[in-house]
């Protein structure tokens, strides 16, 4: 049987470029490619990047607070102009637009800007009428925003409109306490937004090392991020010019714009994946096997939509083991087992691998090694701030589990350590590695003595 193209991708984020790019450039195959957005995807245009450069912008006064502790007794960050960086902000995405639509055309990719479906096993249907085969099929198309499923929910925006609102809100409310919401109540507290945070737990990021959670908790607090927990909103309203929020707790309140950051859903709404066999979650999610491959043996998935973890360099590598595996005789497994990521807020961030203290205490035996400290920058400029550095360390294999940093460029931090972690590096090693001296990072080959231990597993769950 001959097809139009060896692959079709639908979906062109971080995980369906990557996968085009690599089958047509390194292994020769002819592919072809569907987004019937922008370019790059979520991470790109409305995720990592533009997020990341706004929490560098919501430094400013962070930055001349502590520049005034070192002496600099006039430094203050002036006012923020938010059309100037919003405009910097739109042409750096539209050069990265450019560059990621270049990179596929150069590999021989060809684009369709359409929105496509399936019909069946190796055909796709574009919005434009036209079909398109494949011998296979690569799904992803990433994830979509979810709101709350309450009154007025059409009232309240998602982290996409952060980037391009037209000015920044006087007072807004962020509902939820994952990544956006712990970074967005950052940077709009940052840039000077009267900014209230309202989660439904009594410490956010779940799923964190609960000792990371509770300083991200006091550190939103510190900054001036008005973080109510244990509160849900009912209703929203329409009041005027603003967004009337009623609250659980029979409170309301009015906002200039209303942030529902909790959480996203694969985007496989109307895309007829159930009608020619492939399996969904209850919560749309594709589902996959080792090696992203659906239940329709042509079809595979990678990214978001797949809810395995739902962070680009996971999807980028997804994409690129599918290409290495079907179009390059290299089988290749993405391993999801070890996987860093970091929250970006200031002055410190959170970057985690491994397990957290909780998950290793209820599988026992290990040892914890961790301190909290004033480091002497913060401490030299009076600023309160406190660093965590924490190892997780299996007792049996003398392994380290998990790592957990919460200090500033605690992303930049975790990377390093990932490194010695995938590699399976065992705490004598840590110890071995001579400290860096002065930095905040060196306490994490000098904790020589455990801060607690958990030897019988009963003991510590019980
Ligand atoms: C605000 C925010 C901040 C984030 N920050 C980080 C971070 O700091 N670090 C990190 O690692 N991750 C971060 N993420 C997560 C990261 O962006 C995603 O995990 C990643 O983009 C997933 O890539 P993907 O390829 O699966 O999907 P996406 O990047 O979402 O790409 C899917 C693409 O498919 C297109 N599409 C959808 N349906 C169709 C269709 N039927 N036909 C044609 N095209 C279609 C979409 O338009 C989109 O371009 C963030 C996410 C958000 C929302
Ligand atoms: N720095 C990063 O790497 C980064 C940044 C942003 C997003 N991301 C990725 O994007 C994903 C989505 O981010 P997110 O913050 O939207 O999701 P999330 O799952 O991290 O957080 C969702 C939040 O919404 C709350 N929530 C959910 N349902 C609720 C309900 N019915 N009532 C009240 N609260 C409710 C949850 O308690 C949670 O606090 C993340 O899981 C992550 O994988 C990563």
């Amino acid at each position: 049987m001959s097809f139009d193209y060896d692959l079709f991708v639908i979906g062109g984020g971080s995980g369906g470029v990557r996968a085009a790019r690599i089958a047509a450039s390194q292994h020769g195959a002819r592919v072809a490619l569907a987004e019937e957005s922008r370019m790059g995807g979520t991470c790109v245009i409305r995720g990592c990047v533009p997020k990341k450069l706004m929490v560098f912008a919501s430094s400013a006064h962070v930055l001349s607070a502590e520049a005034r502790g070192y002496g600099w007794p006039e430094a203050q960050a002036g006012a923020f102009s938010w059309p100037d960086f919003s405009e910097k902000l739109h042409v750096e995405l539209d050069r990265l637009e450019r560059a990621y639509t270049a990179g596929l055309t150069k590999a021989g990719v060809e684009i369709f800007p359409h929105r496509a479906r399936l019909v069946d096993a190796h055909t796709v249907e574009l919005a434009d009428g036209s079909r398109k085969s494949a011998k296979h099929i690569l799904v992803a198309v990433g994830g979509r925003p979810q709101k709350l499923d309450i009154p007025g929910a059409e009232l309240g925006l998602i982290s996409d409109d952060l980037f391009v609102m037209s000015e920044l809100p006087r007072r807004a409310l962020i509902i939820g306490g994952g990544f956006i919401a712990c970074e967005f109540a950052g940077i709009l507290n940052g840039l000077g937004t009267d900014t209230v945070q309202a989660y439904r737990g009594n410490a956010v990021l779940r799923g964190f090392d609960r000792e990371g959670r509770e300083l991200m908790t006091r550190q939103l607090m510190a900054a001036g991020v008005d973080l109510r927990l244990g509160l849900t909103p009912t209703r929203l309203e329409k009041q005027g010019e603003r967004v009337g929020v009623h609250f659980e707790d029979e409170s309301h309140e009015a906002f200039d714009a209303v942030f529902f950051a909790t959480g996203r859903a694969p985007y496989t709404g109307d895309l007829g994946l159930a009608d020619i066999g492939v399996g969904l979650q209850p919560n749309g999610a594709i589902e996959v096997d080792e090696w992203s491959q659906t239940a329709v043996p042509s079809i595979f998935a990678v990214g978001d939509v797949t809810d395995r973890i739902n962070l680009t360099p996971v999807a980028i590598r997804e994409g690129h083991s599918f290409a290495d595996t079907i179009f390059g005789r290299q089988p290749r497994k993405m391993d999801h087992s070890l996987v860093a990521s970091a929250v970006y807020t200031r002055p410190n961030e959170l970057g985690a691998i491994g397990l957290t203290e909780e998950e290793a205490v209820a599988r026992g035996p290990v040892d914890v090694y961790a301190t909290t400290f004033r480091p002497m920058r913060s401490a030299f400029a009076g600023s309160d701030s406190h660093v965590m550095m924490k190892l997780i360390v299996c007792c049996t294999t003398d392994k380290v589990l998990g790592c957990h940093i919460f200090a500033p460029e605690a992303g930049e931090l975790i990377q390093l350590a990932a490194i010695a972690i995938t590699m399976g590096a065992t705490k004598e090693q840590f110890d071995a590695t001579v400290a860096v001296h002065p930095t905040m990072a060196e306490e994490l080959v000098t904790m020589r003595q455990p801060t607690r231990r958990f030897h019988d597993k009963a003991a510590a769950t019980g």
